[in-house]
């Protein structure tokens, strides 16, 4: 019989990623041999400077792109969140926003309500169901578009520099609650970045540089050798 302290805890892997090629038609490449893991429940962000790949990892990720080589594993339930919630918000109210997104499950009319419902309260929005989009700030508009993956049961949340067109504030309490979902929920969550105060919120960092993962782990420290960069 093993003890106790043998009995190791099986660390699930939500996302993985194994030696990722993707290069344009022009044949620039972006994505060199990329390789990392996000184990599930975890909330990880994506670091690097400009043009490091960081947007097209997601996006492939999402099954937006197609690699040349290399391996996914993720789930097929994702939900994404681009930087400027209006471009992924479609229609004119909070509620008909996050119901239009389950159009393709063939649920009842009642179904829906409580889906829609049930997302709102995750996201702290269920007094604004009848609110306007344009009635909105940028944060909040980023809990719609985050309710909308919850009411389609995401299991993954990809999220491309969320908070770039929030202040800090909003900034904040966007990162802050994603965490606690992540948590709540038991979901999965890589969240782009440049900006270094959000690792605070997060289990763990990759950096990606040149297409490559070139530092990955503890947030606090990739925090600490990124300040030193400058
Ligand atoms: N549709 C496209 N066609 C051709 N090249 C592209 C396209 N989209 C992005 N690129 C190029 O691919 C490279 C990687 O871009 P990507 O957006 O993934 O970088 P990033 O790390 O997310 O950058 P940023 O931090 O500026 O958002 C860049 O050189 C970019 O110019």
């Amino acid at each position: 019989m093993p003890t106790d302290q043998s009995i190791q805890p099986i660390i699930k892997t939500a996302i993985a990623v194994s030696d990722l090629c993707f290069a344009w038609d022009s044949g620039a490449t972006v994505l060199d041999r990329c390789t990392l893991s996000v184990p599930q429940g975890e909330f990880w962000m994506l670091l690097g400077t400009n043009g490091s790949g960081k947007s097209t990892l997601l996006r492939l990720l999402a099954g937006l792109l197609k690699p040349q080589s290399g391996a996914m594993q993720i789930s097929d339930r994702i939900g994404f969140v681009f930087q400027n919630p209006d471009h992924q918000l479609v229609l004119p109210t909070v509620g008909a926003d996050v119901a239009f997104g389950l159009v393709s499950e063939n649920l009842s009319y009642r179904q829906t309500q409580q889906r829609v419902e049930e997302s709102l309260q995750a996201v702290n929005l269920i007094q604004m169901i009848r609110r306007p989009i344009y009635a909105l700030s940028g944060g909040q508009k980023q809990r719609v578009a985050i309710a909308g993956a919850i009411a389609r049961h995401a299991e993954v949340l990809l999220l491309d520099e969320p908070t770039a067109l929030l202040d800090g504030e909003n900034q904040n309490d966007l990162v802050a609650s994603v965490r606690d979902l992540v948590k709540q929920k038991n979901l999965t969550a890589l969240w782009v970045t440049h900006r270094l105060n959000e690792l605070n919120y997060a289990d763990g960092a990759f950096l990606l540089e040149q297409g490559k993962v070139i530092d990955h782990g503890d947030p606090m420290r990739l925090k600490q050798v990124l300040l030193e960069r400058g």
